[in-house]
């Protein structure tokens, strides 16, 4: 007994209100709401097959060709959307008791600080939902493989909201708009480095929770007046305001990792020096064109309207050279380099401080792959091991 393939795509999401620290490790609660949008699957996604096989002795998955440890946080989502499908009706019930094989390939760097577990969780999790035919919000369950994945179950500009029942159920994510409402909006990511991180988001947030006072006056204070504000920003399309709390969410965020005991940091020089660059820019622009944001590694994800690409673009090969120009900047195509007077504004620095750019918009949630481009055989098999 086989099921059918299932075959979806997943985004990645980047906050611009940031998710940091846990009331519940178990249940993956978040002691603040956050706001991200969700990014174009034609640039970055995850992809994932599952089907369900009366042969399995365990549940199994392979992370980009090899073979992983079917982890608790997996089993958490896998319960849980078997739980739900028990209770919707929605399969027969001899289907719940197979074990699963999944087989999923990122085609960005995994766990770089690029938001691959949001993708990769979100993923799995609509995956299992298409598989057992759950018909209900699935973000609560996104949010068992890893907070911020909760918030790549759906498109356009999305709020985790953080809730306050023990068991979670009201922390779920919503959307705030889809990705048609703001077509202007770009994202470039700066890929500073794009090797494994040295403190992982979820040790360095417990450290901050046990630790940070600055931690406490954000979740009460600042949080909550920000994300109100950048909700309006989104909905009114008022992009100084988005850009300007983006950007002082994200130094507050990494403020509260030095505030942290021991302190730990996730942003280096490089990133400091496009922070620079940033307010320079702005500065001499006379307005607030664009904004950085900066996660738990040193890539900078910088938040932009479309009129501004080719000039930003432009102005990070001068300051940032590339020793090979071509291929340093992928995903969409943008319009000719300019060679704008502001340039001369800026020194360049030296070459290949930043490896590539993603030039990437807001996009779509996940979706399932009709053109029948598994990554398993029909009969389950994997197709990578052929
Ligand atoms: N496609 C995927 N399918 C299932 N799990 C995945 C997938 N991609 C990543 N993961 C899980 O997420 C882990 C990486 O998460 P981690 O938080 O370390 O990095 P990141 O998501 O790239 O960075 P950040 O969340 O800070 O932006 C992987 O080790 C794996 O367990
Ligand atoms: C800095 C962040 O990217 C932190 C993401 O943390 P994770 O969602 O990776 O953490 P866990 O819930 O422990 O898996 C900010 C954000 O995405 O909001």
């Amino acid at each position: 007994m086989i099921s059918d393939i299932i075959t979806v795509i997943a985004p990645v999401n980047i906050a611009v209100i940031k998710y940091w620290g846990k009331r519940d490790e178990d249940l993956i609660l978040p002691l603040n709401d956050s706001v991200s949008a969700t990014l174009d699957t034609n640039v970055m996604c995850a992809k994932t097959s599952v089907c369900a096989r009366q042969d399995l002795i365990e549940d199994e998955i392979w992370l980009n060709k090899e073979k992983v440890p079917f982890s608790n946080r997996l089993q958490n989502c896998l319960k849980e959307i078997k739980a739900r499908a028990a209770s919707e009706n929605s399969v027969d019930p001899i289907f719940l008791h197979l074990k699963i094989r999944a087989c999923s390939e990122n085609n960005f760097p995994t766990a770089a600080g690029l938001a691959s577990s949001a993708a990769g969780y979100a993923c799995f999790v609509f995956a299992l939902a298409k598989l057992y035919k759950v018909k209900s919000d699935i973000s609560s369950i996104a949010r068992l493989g890893s907070g911020s994945a909760c918030r790549s179950v759906y498109g356009g500009f999305v709020r985790w909201h953080a809730g306050s029942k023990p068991d979670g159920s009201d922390s779920v994510a919503t959307q705030i708009a889809d990705a048609s409402h703001w077509p202007e909006m770009r994202a470039l990511i700066l890929v500073v480095g794009d090797k494994k991180k040295e403190t992982s988001s979820t040790g360095g947030m417990a450290v901050s929770v046990k630790t940070s006072e600055l931690m406490r006056h954000r979740v009460e204070y600042c949080v909550p007046q920000r994300t109100e504000l950048i909700v309006d920003a989104i909905k009114n399309k008022d992009f100084p305001k988005f850009a300007e709390i983006t950007m002082k969410d994200s130094n507050q965020f990494h403020a509260i990792c030095l505030d942290s005991y021991p302190p730990f940091v996730y942003m280096n020089d490089i990133s400091h020096s496009i922070v620079g660059l940033i307010h320079k820019y702005n500065e001499i622009s006379g307005k607030v064109k664009v904004a950085y944001t900066f996660d738990a590694g040193s890539n900078a994800c910088l938040y932009l309207l479309e009129e501004d690409v080719s000039e930003v673009i432009s102005l990070i090969k001068h300051v940032y050279p590339p020793s090979n120009s071509k291929g340093f900047v992928t995903g969409l195509s943008y319009v000719e380099d300019v060679n704008s007077k502001i340039l001369k504004m800026f020194q360049p620095k030296d070459k290949d401080l930043i490896k590539y750019v993603i030039y990437t918009k807001v996009g779509d949630g996940p979706s399932e792959v009709t053109d029948g481009s598994h990554l398993l055989n029909r009969d389950g098999s994997l197709i990578h091991l052929m």
